[in-house]
């Protein structure tokens, strides 16, 4: 067989494609991605740069390093910085809407829109489609200056009327106004001369259900989050009921000599070791929402890269359950409005949940009811508890996957969740344990199903310590299901769907899981960052052998729904860019199925140097940041000289050398 020529893992690249036999060298690091990267908005936790990139390959399957080349090439890029980028001369954002500015001459920014426009570079063309998109190198990357009569003579240079503006497309207004980088579709003259933003009063009114984002709080509430003045009645009774049940209980130890625990102890749920007993509350599960998730795709929860522009990009190619990335609970308590945008939803998601870490039953249950009482069962259909980051810095606070090996705490949690949300179902992603070697999950999942009234379960088949090392244990997750339906059945309990994750790349390969797991669904993380196009794969149970143009065209469609989400504004487009080329980072690693001589493609196979069957499919391939930028370029026009994309890897920086021709 042809692919016997390569080590072990490496992906059996037709000849014609390939150029060496070579694998290229190892510059995806899923643990490092896991473990980074920084929130929307320019926002910073060290959390997000924490979670996040790449496939750690087994020792001896692939290219080996020198030390020193690891060193230098391995990694974080840690401390990421993407600034801001903003206009030289800032416009008031009232009179960029075209509203009055309550400061006047006060207000720190300009109001004179001419003087504004008239520095502002000229507008962005953004392709309606990729079919006249040249490709970069392939022929001029400049945007033309079309010679409309009247563009010198009747409008400023900066402004194109043969623009087009994405929100205004979409939606038929552009919050971004006077400031918007395609203002040239929105904008005309005025009978007194002046520039006047147009609006299309009948499309905002069509649009606006299928536009308009939901979940934000509003700016008081966060206020009181911030000054602890939000009313909080279920989470102050369920802390006193826990409070009062753990009292009787030490009292009762107490008097046979064994150790107590104090008021704080108790109120943080830090019972060490202890495996006590859940809090004595009556609990009423059954006016939870059932969550009818079996056969149904379902997009992992993915810090950074998992913003609100891709999941509508995944729903779009057939992702039916989407969950925003993970939010700290500390953070959600003190207000932060970085955190508080990671709930927002686009309307397309049709089955949307928002992801909590913590590790406290009081601050847990304080944030779903902050949650349930702001967003109720419209904003959201499930708030899951993260039971599996593996991150440092969670797992040292006794959060993410350090609830594994705290099921007492872990309980009292959840069943505090569960009543603070009321209907909305609480749902749990966790892992195969802590330790390589030590699973735990075939005993904890059978007691959550049964005590502590959840949703679904979520088992992504690694152990903490396993990172992406070796592939997920598939024969492991079945055992679990096993476990839960038993006592299901013991107890004459409805079955909770149970989803397994791990390594999901192929239509084959996912429904194949599903059999092996005895699951309702396989939930795909890397798969779909790089592939996002596997939810249609799946549904339609078939492997697509996408084109370049076809990729490209999805490319567009992130950038369109990057500046509907982030904005058209100078900022919005440059934050649009630095998500774009965060995905990009993943989607670079797909190798074209025709390019293979045997399917499906496997998620660990790395490819030896090779050429795609078109100049694009080659750039696309490219795992060189540079090379993202451009592609970016393609939609977003040229990149300002300041903006600077660190890509997540040190690796990555040295593309030219992995280039793959
Ligand atoms: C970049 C990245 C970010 C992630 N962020 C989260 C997260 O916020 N919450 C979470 O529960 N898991 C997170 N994960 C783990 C995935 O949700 C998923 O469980 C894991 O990648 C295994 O699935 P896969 O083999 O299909 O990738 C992340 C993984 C990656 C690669």
């Amino acid at each position: 067989m042809e692919d016997s020529k390569y080590p072990p893992g490496t992906a059996p690249i037709k000849a014609e494609y390939r150029i060496s036999l070579e694998p290229r060298s190892v510059i995806d690091d899923d643990d490092a991605a896991e473990s980074k990267s920084s929130h929307i908005n320019g926002g910073h936790h060290a959390i997000s740069e924490e979670y996040g990139g790449q496939d750690t390959l087994s020792p001896g399957k692939h290219h080996r390093m020198s030390k020193e080349e690891k060193k230098r090439r391995t990694g974080a890029n840690k401390g990421r910085r993407f600034g801001k980028t903003r206009d030289k001369l800032e416009l008031c954002w009232k009179v960029a809407r075209g509203d009055i500015c309550e400061f006047g001459g006060e207000c720190r920014m300009t109001h004179d829109i001419n003087e504004y426009l008239a520095q502002k570079p000229r507008d962005l063309l953004f392709p309606q489609n990729v079919d006249s998109v040249p490709i970069p190198g392939s022929s001029s990357e400049e945007h033309s200056v079309k010679d409309s009569e009247m563009t010198e003579s009747y409008y400023p240079p900066s402004v194109d009327p043969s623009s087009s503006c994405p929100l205004f497309h979409t939606k038929g207004e552009c919050r971004s106004g006077f400031k918007c980088r395609f203002l040239g579709a929105h904008v005309r003259k005025s009978e007194n001369g002046e520039l006047e933003l147009v609006k299309d009063e009948e499309k905002v009114a069509r649009r606006k259900v299928e536009t308009t984002e939901l979940n934000f709080l509003p700016l008081d509430t966060l206020k009181r989050l911030r000054s602890k003045k939000y009313p909080l009645p279920i989470t102050d009774a369920y802390m006193k009921e826990m409070q009062e049940s753990e009292s009787k209980k030490s009292m009762t130890q107490e008097t046979n000599g064994k150790t107590t625990f104090t008021e704080v102890e108790l109120m943080n749920g830090d019972d060490g070791k202890a495996q006590r007993d859940s809090p004595d509350v009556p609990l009423r599960f059954s006016e939870k929402k059932r969550l009818h998730w079996r056969g149904l795709t379902y997009l992992a929860p993915l810090t950074t890269v998992g913003n609100l522009p891709f999941r509508q990009l995944c729903v779009s190619l057939g992702a039916d359950i989407t969950c925003g990335e993970m939010g700290l609970a500390t953070s959600f308590l003190q207000g932060s409005k970085e955190e508080w945008s990671l709930v927002r939803r686009h309307p397309s998601e049709r089955v949307f949940g928002i992801q909590l870490a913590g590790n406290k039953p009081g601050i847990l249950t304080s944030t779903a009811e902050t949650m349930a009482r702001e967003f109720g069962s419209t904003g959201i259909d499930f708030v899951d508890l993260n039971c599996g980051c593996p991150i440092d810095l969670v797992f040292r606070s006794g959060s993410g996957s350090a609830l594994l090996d705290a099921p007492a705490k872990l309980s009292k949690i959840l069943i505090g969740m569960n009543k603070a949300l009321g209907e909305i179902p609480v749902t749990v992603k966790l892992r195969a344990g802590v330790k390589e070697g030590r699973n735990t999950a075939h005993k904890l999942m059978p007691r959550l199903a049964a005590e502590t009234g959840i949703g679904t379960l979520t088992l992504h088949g690694r152990t903490r310590q396993q990172r992406y090392t070796k592939l997920a244990d598939w024969d492991y997750i079945r055992e679990c299901v096993e476990a839960v339906r038993a006592r299901e059945a013991d107890e004459g309990l409805a079955p909770i769907p149970i989803f397994g994750g791990g390594d999901a790349y192929s239509s084959q390969g996912y429904w194949e899981s599903v059999e092996h797991g005895c699951v309702d669904g396989v939930m795909v993380g890397r798969g779909a960052l790089i592939k996002p196009w596997i939810f249609t794969e799946i549904k339609e149970r078939r492997e697509w052998d996408i084109s370049s143009r076809e990729r490209l065209e999805l490319i567009r469609k992130y950038a369109e729904f990057g500046l509907n989400h982030f904005g058209s504004d100078t900022t919005g487009v440059n934050t649009t860019r630095r998500y774009l080329c965060e995905a990009l980072s993943f989607t670079h690693r797909y190798i074209p199925i025709g390019l293979l001589e045997v399917l499906p493609g496997r998620l660990n196979d790395r490819p030896p140097a090779f050429r795609g069957r078109d100049d694009l499919e080659t750039l696309l391939a490219s795992p060189d940041s540079r090379d993202w930028v451009k592609i970016s370029e393609m939609f977003l026009g040229r990149a300002p000289e300041e903006w600077v994309f660190t890509p997540k890897h040190k690796s990555n920086s040295y593309g030219s050398e992995e280039s793959q021709g």
